[in-house]
C-alpha cells in the first residue's frame, strides 16, 4: 500500500449549468493525508467523486504515480473509499462486507480469508467477524468500513467525511484510528471535511475550496497563519475584519488608518496603492487590550463581556458596527465591561487584503 503519488491536473467538472470543480490543480505525496477543506457547495465532494471514477471530469486528468487513471472505471482505480453513510451490505457480515471487493477480484478463498482477518485485525474489529452491520455500533460500522477500504491494498485511499454521522467521542476514537492506520501502512489519502479542526489535525497539507477552486494549499499551520485570500482567513479559524485605507508605506508594509480610529503598521508582501481601501483580518489572539491613556496605535471599543474558555479568556468587543473577538490568558478579575481600547499585539501578523476580496 506504500508510497503512491495522486496528480489532479486542471480538472473541470461541470453539472449541466453549473461549474463545480474549476480546472483544480492538486498533488499528494505519497504517504501524505491532503484534507479537501470547504464550505458546503464548494466542490469538494465532486473533486473526490472524480478521483474515484464516479464522476466523469469535462477536462483534466487524473494520475496515480504518474499514469493517467481516467479511463478506468472505480473498480479498477486502485482506490479505497469510506463515505459518511458506512455503506455497509445489511445482510452480510463484518467478514462478508470486508471480502467483498477482494471476491470481485476472483483472488483464492484462502487468501481472501487470510486479508479479511488482517483488515479487521487493523481496525481492531477481529472479534466482530459475524456480526451483521445492525449489531454494531456507528463507530463500529465505520471500522469495518475502513477494513473494506483496506482489504484491496489500495493505492489511495478516499475519505468523505467519514465521521460525519458519528457522535463526538465515537469520532475522535475513529479519526485516532484512521490517522494511526494511514500511518502505518503509508498510504496516501484525501480526507474531505467541512470541520477545520478536523483538517487541521488529520492532514499533513490542506487544500481550501471555494467554489469550486481552490484557494490555498499548505501544512495547516501555514494556512491558518498566513491565510492567501480574505475567504481563507474567514474560513479557518476566527478573524477580525477591520476595514481601514492604506496611509503610507513602512518598512516591509504598509501603516494601516483602521476606521475604528487608530493607526497599525503591519508587514506583507503585497501591493497596495497610496489610500487604497482594505480589510485588516487579524486572530483573537492578535489583537490586545491597552490600558490607559490614548495613543495612535490603539482605537477605542467597548467591552460587552468577557467569558472564560479553559484557560483563555474571550472578550467580546463591539467598535462601531464591527463585532471583535479577543483571547487573553486568563489571570486575576476580569475586565470590567465598559470602554477599553484595543491594540495589535507587537508580534502578531495579521493580514491585510483589498478591499471587496471574496469573504
Ligand atoms: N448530481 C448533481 N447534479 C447537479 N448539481 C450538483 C450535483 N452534485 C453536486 N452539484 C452541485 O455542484 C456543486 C458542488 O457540490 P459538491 O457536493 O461537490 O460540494 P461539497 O463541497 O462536497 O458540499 P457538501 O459539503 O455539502 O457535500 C454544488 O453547487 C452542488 O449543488
Amino acid at each position: 500500500m506504500r508510497g503512491h503519488r495522486l496528480d489532479m491536473d486542471g480538472v473541470r467538472v461541470r453539472y449541466g449549468q453549473t461549474l463545480a470543480v474549476r480546472d483544480v490543480t492538486l498533488s499528494v505525496e505519497p504517504g501524505e493525508m491532503l484534507a479537501l477543506l470547504g464550505p458546503s457547495g464548494c466542490g469538494k465532494t465532486t473533486l473526490l467523486r472524480t478521483v474515484a471514477g464516479f464522476i466523469r471530469a469535462e477536462a483534466g486528468r487524473v494520475l496515480v504515480d504518474g499514469a493517467a487513471i481516467d479511463h478506468l472505471p472505480p473498480g479498477r482505480r486502485g482506490v479505497g473509499i469510506v463515505f459518511q453513510s458506512y455503506a455497509l451490505f445489511p445482510h452480510m457480515s463484518a467478514a462478508e462486507n470486508v471480502a467483498y471487493g477482494l471476491e470481485a477480484r476472483r483472488l483464492p478463498r484462502a487468501e481472501i480469508a487470510r486479508k479479511v482477518e488482517a483488515a479487521l485485525a487493523a481496525v481492531r474489529m477481529e472479534g466482530f467477524a459475524d456480526r451483521r452491520p445492525r449489531a454494531l455500533s456507528g463507530g463500529q460500522q465505520q471500522r469495518v468500513a475502513l477494513a473494506r477500504a483496506l482489504a484491496i491494498e489500495p493505492s489511495i485511499l478516499l475519505l468523505d467525511e467519514p465521521f460525519a454521522a458519528l457522535d463526538r467521542s465515537l469520532r475522535l476514537d475513529l479519526q485516532l484510528e484512521i490517522k494511526r492506520i494511514q500511518r502505518r501502512f503509508g498510504v496516501t489519502a484525501v480526507l474531505v471535511t467541512h470541520d477545520q479542526d478536523e483538517a487541521m489535525s488529520m492532514a499533513d497539507r490542506m487544500a481550501v475550496m471555494n467554489a469550486g477552486q481552490v484557494e490555498q494549499v499548505g501544512p495547516p499551520a501555514e494556512v491558518y497563519d498566513r491565510p492567501a485570500t480574505a475567504f481563507v482567513a474567514g474560513f479557518v479559524g476566527t478573524t477580525n475584519r477591520l476595514p481601514g485605507r492604506i496611509e503610507a508605506r513602512d518598512g516591509t508594509g504598509y501603516r494601516v488608518r483602521l476606521d475604528a480610529g487608530a493607526t497599525f503598521a503591519v508587514e506583507t508582501t503585497r501591493g497596495f496603492d497610496i489610500g487604497a481601501r482594505v480589510v485588516l483580518c487579524a486572530r483573537p489572539e492578535q489583537l490586545a487590550l491597552r490600558e490607559g491613556a490614548e495613543a495612535p496605535d490603539a482605537f477605542p471599543a467597548r467591552l460587552r463581556q468577557s467569558l472564560p474558555l479553559g484557560p483563555a479568556l474571550i472578550h467580546d468587543i463591539e467598535a462601531g458596527a464591527t463585532e471583535l473577538k479577543l483571547h487573553a490568558a486568563r489571570h486575576g478579575a476580569p475586565p470590567t465591561p465598559g470602554t477599553v481600547r484595543v491594540a495589535l499585539r507587537p508580534d502578531a501578523t495579521p493580514a491585510l487584503f483589498p478591499e471587496g476580496d471574496t469573504t
